[in-house]
């Protein structure tokens, strides 16, 4: 499998955040890694390293494996061959080391579980003995929920909330943890132009400030596009990963959908042409801007 770039020295936007940790070790390490189910290979022979406070985008088709490479990394399914560490270790469910940002799903409407709710279960859920004093775990969650701007419906019912503020209260809680490593399943997705800059400005700021890896999800690169140190681009069973300038080209699309893709820039937004159902098995829209549906 020939892959643009396998381990990347760490870019200058990141280089700040590592500083403090060995910039040897990285935080997720797969090594000759597949995934299938039966018949369907999702991915093989990928090898991959992500260091403290790098950015890596992952793009793909739907079905494309993305989703489950995330599973993968949350301990929550098995690799088909191939290796994996997470800090170091097997990965494993359930570490408060890692925070998760879902793919949307919508709470029911009749849940009472409140936006505080699911932030205090981030902060504490995974804890076993006493819990943190009452005044302490308040004021934590009362900053996540500011700073994902979701304080106006703190005490209001998930369910009654809509898409968009479900998902900053996701992001905020995933956050609760002070994680080092940061796995988003297109977080941005419903959100307006002002709370997607919200949330990849907490985002940038975890990662400057704290060193946390963040691998992220999306069919949308432009909103992130600044922050993004590496791409990993899944198709056909495939991969592309290196610096967006070396993966989000025609040539290196082209050859990975195994079909012409013109790939363009527009004002610094980065349009991917011609990407259809390129043999995943899966449906995917033809004409995507920055590698994915719309
Ligand atoms: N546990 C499982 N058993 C069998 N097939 C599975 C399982 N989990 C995922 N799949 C299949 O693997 C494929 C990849 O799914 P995945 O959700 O990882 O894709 P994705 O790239 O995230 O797609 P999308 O862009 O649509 O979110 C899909 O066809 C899915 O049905």
């Amino acid at each position: 499998m020939k892959r643009t770039e396998a381990v990347s020295p760490l870019p200058p936007a990141t280089r700040d955040a590592g500083r403090s940790a060995d910039p040897g070790a990285p935080v997720i390490a797969l090594r000759d890694a597949t995934l299938a189910f039966g018949d369907c290979v999702l991915w093989r022979g990928l090898h991959l390293d992500v260091r403290p406070g790098e950015f890596l985008a992952v793009l793909g088709p739907n079905g494309s494996g993305k989703t489950s490479l995330l599973r993968v990394l949350l301990g929550r399914q098995h690799l088909t061959g191939g290796s994996l560490t997470v800090l170091g270790r097997p990965p494993r469910s359930g570490s408060r080391h890692i925070g998760y940002v879902p793919q949307q799903t919508f709470q029911p409407t009749h849940t009472l579980l409140r936006a505080r709710d699911l932030v205090r279960l981030g902060l504490d859920g995974h804890r076993w003995g006493p819990p943190f004093a009452r005044r302490t775990t308040r004021r934590r969650v009362d900053e996540l929920l500011d700073a994902v701007g979701a304080m106006s419906y703190a005490d209001v019912p998930l369910g009654r909330l809509s898409g968009g503020e479900q998902q900053r209260v996701r992001v905020a809680q995933a956050l609760a943890t002070d994680p080092r490593i940061l796995l988003c399943d297109e977080p941005l997705l419903s959100l307006d132009l002002q709370h997607q800059r919200t949330i990849t400005g907490l985002v940038a700021e975890r990662r400057r400030s704290a060193g946390t890896a963040v691998v992220f999800v999306t069919h949308e690169i432009n909103p992130v596009l600044g922050l993004v140190d590496r791409v990993l681009y899944l198709a056909r069973g495939g991969y592309r990963v290196g610096p967006p300038d070396e993966v989000m080209t025609s040539s290196t699309l082209t050859e990975l959908y195994g079909t012409h893709v013109d790939v363009v820039r527009v004002r610094g937004r980065i349009v991917v042409v011609g990407a259809s159902d390129q043999g995943t098995g899966h449906t995917h829209d033809d004409v995507t801007e920055g590698g994915g549906k719309q």
